[in-house]
């Protein structure tokens, strides 16, 4: 099977972990060992997220006395990109010793006049208390908004169209190379009338990315792998109850934090709409069972996986 893999932030930096490079890379030690397990069997994409790291990079460089202007975020999704890349790269070349990987700089296509451009909603960097947030946006010229108790910036976010790099990912696949791709949901570009790319000020979810390459790249799976063993139904309730399967008829009826779970619902349910294969939500430890129909929340046409016996 062809999977892709959407890598969630507590596989780098878990709550409350400054984010140390070493810290980071420690963490990616233990997460590639079920990323590796997966490779061993699958042709397998990875794609992975830059919240903490790209507001981490975007501070830096707006304290800097040496710049006039701070770094873009189309370049700051680039540092990510290279950074977190060569991080996973390196932890992947040790898990799977004669296994090609490699960890790729691409670029998203989005729309110029996408509204999200009005409206910035992604988090970036670290949480912070109300008063200090509103004290770094006046210094900054920063967006902030409440994320649960505390107060994070937000930048704008739209939608992504195709990476660009599409052909080029399907050519390392076929050749068996595991591909690291699409952090951070893409460097965000936009196409001119003459063809000529142009990075834009963005960050993109990386889990509708990666629903979109899923689908682009003919997937058979999509596993979104975070700190969660299930998507719960009344979530922070007493009464919460975990979905095993499910359909994206079932979950388009239910609601979900647009901050957190929601846009995995509904990268989830998009790749099962277009394609009729399967998508699913879980713990990145369990990938394999995951994978398998075991564990986490299984997405599928008929809400039932696996679907035939060709697997
Ligand atoms: N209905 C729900 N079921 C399960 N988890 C949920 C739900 N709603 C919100 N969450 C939260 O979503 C979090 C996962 O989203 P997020 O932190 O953005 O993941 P990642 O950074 O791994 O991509 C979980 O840790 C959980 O706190
Ligand atoms: N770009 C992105 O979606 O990053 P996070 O998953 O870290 O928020």
């Amino acid at each position: 099977m062809r999977v892709i893999v959407a890598l969630g932030g507590n596989a780098l930096l878990r709550r409350g972990q400054r984010p140390d490079a070493e810290t980071q890379k420690d963490n990616l030690r233990h997460a590639v060992r079920t990323l590796a397990a997966l490779a061993e069997t699958h042709e397998l994409v990875i794609t992975h997220g830059n919240g903490p790291q790209v507001g981490v990079l975007a501070l830096e460089s707006a304290s800097d006395p040496n710049l006039s202007r701070p770094y873009p975020f189309d370049t700051l999704g680039a540092q990510t990109q290279g950074m977190i890349g060569y991080w996973m790269q390196q932890a992947l070349q040790n898990a799977l010793p004669g296994r090609q990987v490699l960890a790729v700089v691409t670029q998203t296509l989005v729309s110029a006049v996408d509204p999200a451009f009005d409206d910035p909603t992604k988090f970036v960097g670290q949480v912070y208390e109300e008063d200090e947030a509103r004290k770094l946006a006046a210094e900054f010229g920063w967006t902030v908004k409440p994320d649960g108790p505390y107060w994070r910036r937000v930048v704008p976010s739209p939608a992504p169209q195709r990476v660009v790099e599409t052909r080029l990912i399907r050519m390392m696949l076929r050749e068996g190379v595991v591909v690291v791709c699409a952090g951070g949901g893409g460097i965000p570009v936009v196409r001119d009338a003459r063809g000529r790319l142009t990075g834009v000020e963005a960050v993109i979810d990386k889990d509708l990315t990666a629903s979109m390459l899923a689908e682009a790249l003919e997937c058979d799976a999509f596993l979104i792998l975070t700190d969660v063993p299930r998507v719960m139904r009344d979530f922070g309730t007493p009464h919460q109850t975990e979905i095993a399967h499910t359909t994206p008829h079932e979950l388009r009826a239910l609601d979900f934090p647009a901050g957190s779970m929601g846009p995995k619902i509904e990268a989830a349910c998009r790749f099962v709409e277009t394609t009729g294969d399967m998508a699913a939500i879980g713990r990145l430890d369990q990938a394999e069972a995951v994978l398998a129909g075991a564990a986490g929340t299984i997405v599928t046409p008929g809400g039932r996986w696996p679907l035939t016996s060709t697997l």
